[in-house]
């Protein structure tokens, strides 16, 4: 380099230094009147921004205590003013966000719309808009931004902002928003919900609660605007759920202005953010179609669509339970299988319309047949079976009962039939088998009821036959006695003969009256053989009616001569008789017409008849004795003697059975038996009788023992009334 051009560097740089100079001397100038608030000093890591004091302080404090966040910033986007509020919002010291770039604490998704307003700003306008500050410790800020442009001194280009925190008004609308959108979830889902307190009191329900439960239900006790009923008729009470820390459904039934629902209840608990339980959260669920839907699929599943009663397949079902139940319980059931007689040749002349209502009404007529708990089931066609349950413990016993429902159902199917305007006649065949107590499969069963029921159609149709060929005949048997038994009450067939009762001197006191029938083919038939008959059939009522007037006709005629006056007769009143509701009024009537002494009438009861309906045996005995009837108890010591009823009963005379008496010589037992009743009579200050003396060694034993009156073959055996004189 030449020396001239070195010379005018030299005095280029020496102008330059004298213009810096200046321009400080200038800047103190400036600092020393108080009128910069800051220096920018470029350096190599970027601007750096010095504060001065000494500025307008009114100023300042406005600023520094505003509730908004206000900073300048540079061209560059350095701040350098901020206040304390900015500084808190940016939760960060205030040094450190002096001479910081504003953009660190703009979000990156805000960072492009920031600088656009940062562009359009000017001194004139104010751009605003919202965005969000990401906090030093990382949270984020929403705030309002308003930004203008301004020149601060020499400064160009200098921007003037203003922050405004949004994040409590971004709070409150959000908890704004999120209730009136729990309120619309409320309102428009399906279910009926209902916020209930700790003491079951609504606190909140939805749209659909409202509109459920017909009325303002706020405030109300839960129970009272909803009275539910749970699946076994009991009231549903939300109390039963108050412990139950999870979720529970119930189904219950709700029964509003004539109409039923059917509603799936739903109860949890309502839990605070400090998990105390604040009440409970019930949801209730419409299920009144899906019920009916379920029903419907029930009815389609297990039932005839046409006749409405169970089906093949449920009724297998109940024939497994059945099975069950005879085996456990030890009592018989039955399964009749009916057939229509003649069923296809009514369906073809007629038409199958027709043959559906035949079938219709054939269904009807069996459910009037049988019992509730029976079941009546159609399997298809002409088909029904009738399933009978809880019959007796005995297989004849059971037949029975079967043979009588049997009898029903033929006279009920055999009456006349109205089929739309065709009068028209069916004839059904029974086929019957007994479930027994020992487990037989369901196939089996169907099959041997079917059997039975093809037996039926050979024996020539409407009738009933057994699968069990003993049974048959018995049955049989038994149905022939029952007419010839009516026959007999018609024609006068029966007699009454006495058997004579002695005291202890061997003298003639009274009577036992025991009714035989004098069959005009069998001869002379002795009461086991059909009075048991007599009291299943209920055919005991007019039988014991008749022997009370011939008992009671004979005691007006003993009457009449002073030997006979005092003669008592002991007349044998079955259960049957005795529980019928007219029984007391049958024997006043008896004893007015007759003319007998009630006196000397004696009622001979068993003991499981008295102890069978123990009220209404007490309340007859009562009226009866209030007549002057007197009343003996028949077998006793064979059942099962409760001395505390014995007690309340008006007892006149207590009876040894004679199975005691048979054997009172030679089996200790019954010596004890026999001297315990004696004792127990003279201790219920009750008259002791023994029946069925035999011999002298009885009648001795007996004696001694402290009876007083006996019956026996030793003083005579039963016969016509003439008898009692030869035998005392
Ligand atoms: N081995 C033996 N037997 C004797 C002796 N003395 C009497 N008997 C029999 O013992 C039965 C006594 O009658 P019951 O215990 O009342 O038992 C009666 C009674 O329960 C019932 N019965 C009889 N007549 C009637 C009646 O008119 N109405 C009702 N409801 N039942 C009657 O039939 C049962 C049987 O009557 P019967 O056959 O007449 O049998 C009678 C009688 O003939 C004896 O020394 N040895």
């Amino acid at each position: 380099m030449e020396q001239s051009d070195r010379d005018d560097t030299l005095a280029a740089e020496n102008r330059d230094l004298r213009a810096r100079l200046s321009e400080a001397e200038e800047t103190l100038r400036a600092i020393r009147n108080g009128e910069v608030d800051a220096l920018v000093v470029a350096g190599p890591g970027g601007d750096q921004v010095f504060t001065l004091r000494g500025a307008d302080y009114a100023y300042r404090v406005l600023v520094e205590e505003m509730s908004e966040g206000a900073l300048i910033l540079t061209a560059q986007g350095v701040i350098f003013y901020a206040n304390r509020r900015l500084a808190q919002m940016l939760k960060v010291p205030l040094q450190q966000v002096i001479g910081a770039s504003f953009e660190r604490w703009v979000t990156a998704v805000d960072q492009a719309l920031f600088r656009a307003l940062m562009n359009r700003a000017s001194p004139q306008t104010h751009q605003r808009m919202e965005l969000t500050l990401r906090a030093d410790d990382g949270t984020g800020v929403p705030c309002y931004l308003s930004v203008s442009s301004l020149q601060l001194g020499e400064v160009v280009g200098s921007f003037c902002l203003v922050a405004t925190d949004l994040t409590e008004q971004k709070r409150s609308e959000a908890i704004v928003a999120a209730e009136k959108l729990a309120r619309l979830i409320l309102d428009q889902t399906a279910e009926a919900i209902v916020v209930c307190d700790n003491d079951a009191r609504i606190m909140r329900a939805s749209e659909v609660a409202h509109t459920l439960c017909g009325e303002n239900p706020l405030e109300q006790p839960f129970e009272r605007v909803f009275p539910l009923q749970e699946a076994n008729g009991a009231p549903f009470s939300l109390a039963r759920f108050r412990n139950t820390g999870h979720r529970r459904r119930i189904e219950t039934r709700l029964e509003r202005q004539g109409a039923v629902f059917y509603l799936l209840v739903s109860v949890g608990p309502l839990v605070g953010s400090q998990g105390e339980r604040l009440g409970s959260v019930v949801i209730l669920t419409d299920i009144t179609q899906r019920k009916a839907a379920e029903e419907q699929i029930e009815q389609l599943a297990f039932y005839d669509p046409l006749t409405r009663l169970p089906n093949r397949r449920l009724l297998r079902d109940r024939l497994h339970q059945a099975v069950a139940t005879c085996t456990r319980t030890r009592r018989q059931g039955a399964l009749l299988f009916i057939d229509l007689d003649d069923f296809k040749t009514l369906n073809d002349t007629l038409g199958h319309d027709i043959g559906d209502l035949l079938l219709q009404q054939v269904a009807q007529r069996l459910i009037d047949s049988v019992r509730m708990r029976d079941t009546v089931a159609r399997l298809g066609g002409d088909e029904f079976v009738v399933m009978l349950e809880d019959l007796g413990t005995q297989p004849q016993e059971a037949a029975a009962q079967v043979q009588v429902v049997g009898a029903k159902v033929l006279t009920a199917l055999t009456q006349p039939y109205e089929l739309a305007g065709h009068h028209c006649h069916s004839t059904p065949s029974i086929g019957a088998t007994l479930i027994g107590e020992y487990p037989v499969s369901v196939d089996e069963l169907l099959k041997r009821a079917d059997l039975a029921m093809y037996q039926a159609k050979a024996a020539g149709r409407n009738t009933l036959r057994f699968f069990d060929p003993e049974m048959q005949a018995a049955l049989e048997a038994r149905t022939a006695l029952e007419s010839e038994l009516r026959e007999a009450l018609r024609e006068g067939q029966f007699l009454l003969w006495y058997q004579a009762q002695v005291d202890s001197e061997g003298r003639l006191t009274g009577a036992e009256a025991l009714v035989r029938w004098l069959h005009p083919r069998r001869g002379l038939v002795a009461p086991a053989r059909f009075i048991p008959l007599a009291e299943e059939t209920g055919l005991i009522l007019p039988l014991g009616r008749w022997v009370l007037e011939t008992a009671c006709s004979q005691l007006a005629r003993w009457a009449q001569r002073p030997q006979t006056a005092g003669l008592t007769l002991a007349v044998n009143v079955s259960a049957r008789e005795f529980r019928h509701p007219g029984f007391v009024a049958q024997v006043e009537a008896v004893l007015e017409v007759s003319g007998a002494d009630p006196h000397r009438l004696k009622l001979e009861l068993t003991e499981s008849l008295l102890l069978e309906d123990i009220a209404d045996t007490i309340a007859k005995m009562t009226a009866l004795k209030a007549l002057g009837v007197g009343f003996s108890l028949d077998d006793f010591g064979t059942g099962y003697s409760s001395l505390s009823y014995l007690k309340r009963l008006p007892l006149d005379q207590l009876k040894i059975d004679q199975s005691f008496v048979r054997d009172v010589l030679t089996d200790p037992n019954d010596a004890a038996i026999a001297r315990t009743i004696v004792a127990l009579a003279h201790s219920l200050g009750l008259a002791v009788i023994a029946e069925g003396v035999e011999t002298e060694g009885q009648r001795a034993f007996l004696l001694e023992s402290g009876c007083r009156a006996f019956q026996g073959y030793l003083f005579g055996r039963p016969g016509p009334v003439e008898g009692l004189w030869q035998c005392c």
